[in-house]
């Protein structure tokens, strides 16, 4: 079954469009977890029993898990989370040349869906979007402050980069499979996009800890009702300093986005 068909049931069961972005910064996770073999395999654990019934998605981003614990974390995650009937939407951003890229795109036999990284052009994303089944959401438009440096360049027909990266993604969509990544800081970009697309779905980070605009997310980020609003930091760490109760503040973050995204979706 096609990704976006499995995030609308997903969608539909738990009633929200809500990602929990799995970002375990080891600094950042309660002292007691750190007794444990893994910790942020620990941790997450806790955050997953406690948020999943308001996650359309969990999206571990790679960035956290990329040294030898961190890899066996990541795979007791996504098991975790699949056990739940949870999707998992790996941020990984990756794309390479297509030798390479074949090879990363072996990740989408463990995970449901990826972030891809559209610099290096149509071969180096061919592999995740050859596969029927993975979501494939490509950067377009992205919420940091460095995003205009390439992403706002205007080319000779007048239209900036992140538009061209649209146009292109919707072009690539032979799969239905395609979505865009576009920031929640960038509100009219979103607008803009959503015109201009009206039917790929988009990941929308940069609510909570960025402070993007969640009425906007929900407005423009979603397809016919289909779309992710994400947030990290603001849920997994609500309840930093609160020692073994962390994942009860979780619990009510990830809920209280559900709901205030939900008065925004029609
Ligand atoms: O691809 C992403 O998910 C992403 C794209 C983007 O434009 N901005 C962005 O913040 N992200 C990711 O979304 C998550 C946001 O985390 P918080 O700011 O803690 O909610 C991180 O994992 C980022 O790497």
């Amino acid at each position: 079954m096609n990704f976006f068909d499995r995030l609308h049931d997903r969608i539909r069961t738990v009633d929200s469009v809500v990602s929990v972005g799995l970002d375990p910064d080891l600094s950042r996770i309660p002292d007691h977890l750190h007794e444990y073999d893994l910790p942020r395999w620990a941790f997450n654990r806790r955050i997953i029993d406690a948020t999943h019934e308001h996650a359309a998605v969990y999206k571990p981003n790679a960035a956290f898990y990329e040294d030898p614990d961190g890899w066996r974390a990541l795979e007791e995650t996504i098991a975790y989370a699949h056990g739940k009937n949870v999707p998992v939407l790996l941020d990984a951003k990756r794309a390479d040349i297509g030798n390479t890229t074949r090879q990363y795109a072996e990740m989408l036999e463990t995970v449901d869906a990826i972030t891809v990284n559209p610099y290096m052009g149509r071969d180096s994303l061919q592999p995740f979007l050859a596969d029927e089944e993975a979501g494939v959401f490509i950067l377009c438009r992205t919420s940091n402050p460095g995003g205009a440096d390439i992403q706002d360049l205007e080319l000779e027909t007048g239209e900036p980069v992140y538009e061209r990266v649209a146009a292109l993604a919707d072009l690539w969509n032979e799969n239905d499979n395609v979505g865009l990544v576009v920031g929640a800081t960038k509100p009219e970009e979103l607008e803009a996009l959503r015109e201009q697309v009206p039917d790929l779905p988009f990941l929308v980070p940069g609510v909570g800890a960025q402070g993007g605009d969640a009425e906007a997310a929900v407005e423009y980020g979603l397809a016919d009702g289909v779309g992710l609003v994400n947030s990290s930091r603001g849920i997994i760490f609500a309840g930093e300093g609160q020692g073994e109760q962390f994942a009860q503040a979780s619990e009510q973050a990830a809920k209280r986005l559900k709901n205030r995204l939900n008065q925004y979706r029609a």
